[in-house]
């Protein structure tokens, strides 16, 4: 299969062929496919160039080959079949679509959630293998998680260093505890950025493990990478960084991704980081919409993934993945950002570690309740007539401004709903309806009705390491609707002054502060039993 980038609307096309012309002229593309770090302005060229190290991983990563097959065999060897992967943003989302995609298991670890990583330590402990993945080696999330696998290794009698592998950059913290600990490791490439580092050692490794052939990941990109040397619409990357960029500067910078029926499987939320966090700074940006149906709003520009679209990708994963970081790229100048740094994405984290430190062994600073409704407290300011959930949620819609957006950042376990018991003869329809009744997730499909304005749904902490740049960094006219829920069953981190549970809630709080700090609307929800708060959250949604 080839890869394509064609159009389903013919305004995104001829601004996009202008300015492929344009670019061609310029000398951009053969400038991008040589690496040129000078390409997005002398503020951001020496970050640039220790940044482009993705457009030779085609050729670069077979030499991680050997290494990984040998990982691989020692792995069956030892039937150790149940993958986990530990790893946020970049070092984790390329292996979940890779793993979908394959149709192979793979337990993603990117989240605070304490009844999450339970579920993950109950499963199979005694045959996981665990991928320890951070390419700089002191993300907390992923630190946490290592502490934990450690510690249920040895109190079942296992030797961590049997059943731990660390994947990071050369030179990180983690990759010298790594070599303390006895853990094997497989180094990345220290010219790649998190989120365009598909096709490195953080990408294949754990894909490589649950199952998935990532040779054809590497041939599928080396197959079209000379094709983005090209100066015309033959260059894929090319022709969906113009269409990109130009209809963001037309003011079409609400970019929904689809990918329907298409063989690949969940590549929108790699894309939403690797847009997002691209391109969501110093007040611009592309609003990546994930899991929403488009509204034909006039800032909306839909992209299909093999689907017909107003831009469609068509093309296998790996090149997918190429193409859009180049696209990225070039959207990147287009806009005229610095597409490969997130200079907003450590003020949450600062703020997290400030609320942590400051509250000491008491309670954390989470303020007294606007409106207790049911299961759900409110924090957050309400005007006096407010005095319902749905009272709330219509309070929150009609502050969206134009050209703004609804965000959903849900603390919450990913994986709840799944648990809720389905009759034995219930059909696929009826089970799927029931677990979209308990998932905090079909609330964003509950307000997108209730809006012409576009409404995005985030999992924290996961996207404090993606769209969280944009919505910090890029233009001021989000609201934000965060979900926290109390903890049944917390979770210790070993070595550290917090449990999971409060790491969690620390993270809400610290997003809540920049947010609110930035002067934008910000209500939390916190739901004081999570199922029947999730119930009656849907619930009110639906008199809104
Ligand atoms: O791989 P790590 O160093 O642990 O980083 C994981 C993630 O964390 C940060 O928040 C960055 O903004 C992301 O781009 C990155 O993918």
């Amino acid at each position: 299969m080839d890869m394509s980038v064609t159009f389903g609307d013919e305004a995104v096309a001829a601004e996009a062929s202008e300015a492929v012309r344009r670019l061609a002229e310029e000398g951009v593309p053969q400038a991008l496919s040589n690496g040129d770090p000078t390409l997005w302005g002398p503020e951001a060229e020496s970050e640039a160039r220790m940044r482009l190290g993705w457009l030779d991983l085609p050729t670069t990563s077979r030499e991680l080959l050997p290494e990984i097959t040998k990982l691989v065999e020692r792995a069956r060897a030892e039937n150790l079949e149940h993958v986990v992967l530990a790893g946020m943003g970049g070092s984790s989302l390329a292996p979940e679509v890779i793993c979908a995609t394959a149709d192979v298991p793979l337990t993603v670890l990117d989240t605070t959630d304490p009844g999450q990583v339970r579920r993950a330590l109950a499963d199979r402990l005694d045959r996981t293998i665990l991928v320890v993945s951070s390419k700089s080696g002191s993300t907390i999330e992923t630190d946490s998680h290592r502490r934990v696998y450690e510690k249920a290794f040895r109190d079942a009698g296992i030797d961590p260093a049997d059943r731990i592998v660390v994947v990071t950059d050369p030179g990180s913290p983690l990759e010298q505890l790594a070599i303390e600990s006895g853990y094997p490791v497989i180094l990345a490439d220290p010219n790649v950025g998190g989120r365009y580092s598909a096709l490195t050692a953080f990408g294949l490794v754990p894909s490589a493990l649950a199952g998935a052939e990532v040779i054809r990941l590497l041939d599928d990109a080396a197959e079209v990478r000379p094709r983005l040397a090209e100066g015309s619409e033959a260059n894929p990357g090319l022709t969906l960084g113009a269409a990109l960029g130009t209809a963001a500067l037309a003011g079409r910078d609400k970019l929904v991704l689809e990918d329907g029926l298409s063989p690949i499987n969940g590549l929108p939320d790699w894309i939403e980081q690797l847009v997002a966090e691209s391109t969501g700074k110093q007040g611009k940006g592309i609003l990546p919409v994930v899991g929403a149906d488009p509204t034909e709003a006039e800032d909306e520009i839909v992209a299909g993934i093999d689907t017909e679209a107003d831009v469609q990708v068509d093309g296998p994963l790996g090149a997918q993945f190429l193409v859009w970081e180049y696209a990225t790229a070039i959207a990147g100048r287009l806009l005229g950002i610095n597409p490969f740094d997130q200079p907003n994405v450590a003020e949450s984290k600062e703020n997290t570690a400030r609320i942590l430190r400051e509250s000491g062994d008491g309670p954390l600073p989470t303020g007294t309740p606007a409106l207790v409704d049911g299961p759900v407290e409110v924090y957050g300011e309400l005007p006096a007539h407010v005095k319902d959930l749905s009272g709330v949620l219509t309070h929150l819609l009609e502050q969206i401004p134009d050209r703004g957006y609804l965000a959903i950042l849900a603390f919450l376990d990913r994986e709840a709903a799944f648990d809720v018991p389905v009759p034995p003869e219930a059909s696929f329809e009826e089970i799927t309806d029931i677990w979209a009744a308990h998932d905090p997730a079909s609330l964003q499909g509950l307000l997108a009705i209730r809006t012409d304005r576009p409404v995005t749904f985030g999992w924290g902490p996961r996207y404090l390491h993606s769209t969280g740049q944009y919505h910090k960094g890029g233009p001021q006219n989000g609201v934000f609707l965060q979900l926290t829920g109390a903890v049944e069953e917390d979770l210790e981190v070993p070595g550290k002054p917090y449990t999971l549970g409060r790491l969690q809630l620390a993270q809400a709080l610290g997003d809540l502060d920049a947010q609110r700090g930035r002067g934008r609307p910000a209500l939390r929800l916190h739901l004081t039993d999570r199922k029947a708060g999730v119930r009656y959250l849907l619930d009110a949604a639906r008199e809104v």
